[in-house]
């Protein structure tokens, strides 16, 4: 699978671990960056590796700062990307199943980097489960169907 990984200056070791990992494993990892420990801001990288999941030049990213949050955040500013912050390969699967996750993000200064690839193991070997799960991640790219359903549900 080709998977594009990002991070800011708080999760750069974690990147390259999980980096090699995943190659090791056989994927094709693009590491978006930063190169260095200087210290970025999340949103730049974040707003870079949704670009490459939504453009197709990337199956899935990985995305991490310090907790997680900040760049998931930034991830899910894209109306194509459902990025998961996970901490345990439960919610990593069930973000698959259930929401279609094409990102997840971690939090290097609280996940280990056991648990860390545990959680990529999970994001990256479940399918989506579609069915009842499909028109619910459809309306999370089409926020005006949700309200449109809305106001005829309250009429
Ligand atoms: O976005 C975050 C918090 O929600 C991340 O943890 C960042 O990595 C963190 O804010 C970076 O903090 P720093 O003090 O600039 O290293």
């Amino acid at each position: 699978m080709r998977i594009a990984i990002a991070s800011d200056h708080a999760a750069i070791d974690l990147k390259a671990e999980l980096r090699e990992y995943l190659r090791g494993l056989g994927h094709e990892v693009l590491d978006l960056g930063p190169e260095t420990a200087d210290r970025v801001d999340y949103p730049d990288f974040g707003y870079k590796l949704a670009e490459i999941v939504a453009s197709g030049s990337a199956e899935r990213g990985v995305a991490l700062c310090g907790s997680g949050i900040g760049i998931s955040i930034a991830v899910n500013r894209h109306p194509e990307l459902r990025c998961a912050l996970v901490s345990e390969p439960l919610s990593a699967a069930l973000a698959r199943e259930h929401n279609d996750a094409n990102a997840v993000a971690l939090g290097a200064r609280l996940t280990g980097i056991d648990m860390a690839k545990a959680c990529l193991d999970a994001f990256l070997s479940t399918e989506f489960g579609g069915g009842r799960h499909g028109p619910r991640v459809e309306k999370l790219s089409n926020p005006q169907i949700t309200s449109q359903n809305t106001k005829e549900s309250v009429a």
